[in-house]
């Protein structure tokens, strides 16, 4: 059996918040095929896999949004272009649903730290931009649903990530304070929302941020899910975020 990571002993909080695309999954791959898959149909040429990074983290409409103005077909999201918009969005969450782990996997130390955390009691959640549908198809897939107390993903309320509201909503069905929790996340959304919820940060540095990781400001920022144990007890240190 795998030994799972160990944990400081007196751990600083109750639960933790993960999110998904960059920080706790490598999705790019899927991602990128359902992207083309799409253009293909719209007769469009592909994306490079190392362009949709940067499209990731907002939700799947500023995605296929970000990867037609990528192609040289921008749609504006207003008037005639919101519904083709709408539209494109539609046909791609469905592409990605019928096929979301074909290359998608968890990155290094990240499935071992969830069962180390969850066999500490500790509560743990998910709250993503991805459409609700495909973050419960993905952690089936992947093995990882029965880990979480809580999961949030797009389209369930109307607000998405940096607006603290699904983070809020993922606390609440965890039934934690915002004091007694942790996001941790790869990109200026993740912090944003957990800052205006009052929730501490760990930013991970091999996500799809669009800023460098060091400049986005959380409380601790770490490589890999081996620092991780380490940067749970730095959090002592936090108090509150700023
Ligand atoms: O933009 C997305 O679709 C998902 O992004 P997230 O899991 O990093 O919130
Ligand atoms: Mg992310």
């Amino acid at each position: 059996m795998t030994s799972l990571p160990s944990l400081p002993s007196d751990l600083p909080f109750e639960g933790i918040v993960f999110d998904l695309d960059g920080t706790l999954i490598d999705s790019v791959p899927d991602l990128a095929l359902a992207l083309n898959a799409l253009l293909r149909e719209e007769g469009l040429p592909p994306v490079e896999p190392a362009q949709v990074p940067g499209f990731v983290g907002q939700g799947a409409r500023i995605l296929v949004g970000k990867a037609m103005t990528a192609v040289g077909r921008p749609v504006a999201d207003e008037g005639a272009g919101a519904a083709e918009l709408d539209r494109l969005h539609d046909r791609f969450v469905a592409l990605y649903e019928a096929k979301p782990v074909e290359g998608t996997r968890p990155y290094d130390g990240a499935e071992a730290f969830l069962r180390a955390l969850h066999a500490r009691g500790v509560r743990l959640g998910v709250c993503t931009n991805k459409p609700h549908g495909a973050t419960l198809g993905v952690l089936e897939a992947l093995g990882l649903a029965a880990l979480f107390d809580a999961v949030v993903g797009a389209g369930l309320i109307p607000e998405r990530k940096p607006d603290p509201a699904p983070l809020r909503l993922a606390l609440e069905r965890m039934g934690i304070a915002p004091e007694q929790a942790v996001m941790v996340g790869d990109t200026p959304y993740d912090v944003g929302a957990a800052r205006a919820a009052g929730v501490r940060t760990i930013l991970v540095d091999f996500g799809y941020s669009p800023v460098p990781p060091a400049e986005v400001g959380a409380d601790i920022l770490v490589s890999s899910y081996a620092e991780m144990p380490a940067a749970l007890a730095r959090l002592r240190s936090v108090t509150k975020p700023a």
